[in-house]
């Protein structure tokens, strides 16, 4: 096919979000066969000039590395997005402040609202792209006549839950073209097409941490701040160096035994007004740990809100699955959610995310 032909066959203009892993680059040879005129871009995030020595490890230069090869190998155009001052403003920032504030952040969330479907689309439309893509495990698809985004046909592989708070405009020129696949499927493709990084291992937790413990990396921006470990019947335990290093539910990295044949303690409070982290038994009955009834704010849909007599589902945590639950919609983008068996250790901060079936509906974050 002549250059010409190929141009004018084009089903549009597509910069992938490439990542240097084996699931952008299938979504980009995929395009590529489908007959998008594809460009890649990796985007820049770490911050390892300023993390010193706890990121050290970081492994951006072998992402960029591999996502450059893949698209030697493809015949697409590459280029390295600088977005480091934005993530430290937009993900970095919300995810410190928010540990200092006593909360769970999560930046994963954040990321792919603030930085892939927000400044890494913006940069992509003022290029004058018609379409951005990523190797999430999502489908997309339509609800009252608007793009939505439906759970991964891979259930083991299913990222929807990460998507909970994006918005209507930031996925309607969004592809996700391995999401009706089963990530087997994705690897076969890699290599049948040889993509260099076909063997490529998964990638793991927060996108910019890689091996680093959140812990580690909070040291260099909040500092200690001991208090008393305490046992809810008020018995002190033990010191801890800071309320932000903990979670509820958190049972490792305690300190504190608890003496007691086949029990451990589990974190079920923090309070802040005498700094005292409360531990209890890991039991059911553990003061705080089990609930059915939540709060939930700043919710976000991603076309319209349910409505009344809709049979929601929402999934508590990423890799739960998806629970009926009681939904009463207040005012100023809160709700009030009843699970029918009570959840254990979903804290402040944390995201639950709603479905009607596999559409996903939207989210928001646990009082
Ligand atoms: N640094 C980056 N630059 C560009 N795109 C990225 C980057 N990190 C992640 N992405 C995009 O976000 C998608 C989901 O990211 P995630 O970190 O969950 O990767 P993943 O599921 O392991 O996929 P991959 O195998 O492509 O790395 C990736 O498939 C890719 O499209």
């Amino acid at each position: 096919m002549t250059k010409a032909n190929s141009q004018t066959k084009s089903k549009g203009r597509v910069l992938v979000a490439l990542s240097g892993g084996v699931d952008s680059a299938v979504a980009a040879l995929l395009l590529k066969e489908q007959g998008y005129d594809v460009s890649a871009a990796y985007m820049r995030t770490w911050m390892n000039e300023e993390g010193g020595a706890v990121l050290e490890d970081c492994p951006w230069e072998e992402d960029i590395r591999n996502a450059k090869a893949v698209c030697l190998k493809l015949g697409i155009p590459f280029e390295v997005v600088n977005l480091i001052d934005d993530y430290r403003e937009k993900v970095v920032h919300y995810l410190v402040e928010g540990y200092r504030r006593g909360i769970t952040p999560n930046p994963d969330i954040m990321c792919n609202r603030e930085m892939k479907f927000g400044v890494f689309r913006d940069f992509a439309k003022s290029n004058g792209f018609d379409f951005i893509a990523t190797g999430h495990y999502v489908r997309k698809g339509e609800r009252n006549g608007r793009a939505c985004i439906r759970e991964g046909l891979d259930g083991n592989k299913d990222q929807s839950y990460f998507l909970a708070m994006v918005r209507q405009e930031q996925i309607a020129d969004a592809l996700f073209p391995i999401g009706e696949m089963e990530k087997p499927k994705v690897r076969e493709l890699a290599h049948k097409f040889e993509l260099p990084n076909a063997s490529r291992k998964d990638s793991q937790g927060i996108c910019f941490l890689g091996k680093v413990k959140i812990g580690e990396f909070l040291e260099n921006y909040i500092e200690d701040s001991p208090g008393p470990i305490m046992r809810s019947d008020g018995k002190v335990l033990g010191e801890h160096r800071g309320l932000h290093r903990y979670t509820i539910g958190q049972r490792k990295g305690l300190g504190v035994p608890s003496n007691t044949d086949f029990k451990n303690y589990v974190v079920v409070a923090k309070n802040y007004e005498n700094q005292s982290l409360i531990v209890a038994f890991d039991e059911p009955n553990a003061p705080g740990l089990y609930e059915c009834n939540f709060e939930v704010h700043s919710l976000s849909w991603i076309s319209d809100a349910p409505i009344d007599g809709e049979r929601i589902l929402a999934r508590p945590r990423y890799r739960d699955p998806s629970l009926d639950v009681i939904f009463e919609l207040n005012e100023n983008e809160t709700a009030r959610i009843r699970f029918s068996e009570p959840q254990r250790a979903l804290t402040s901060g944390q995201v639950v995310a709603f479905y009607l079936g596999d559409v996903l509906l939207g989210g928001g974050y646990y009082l």
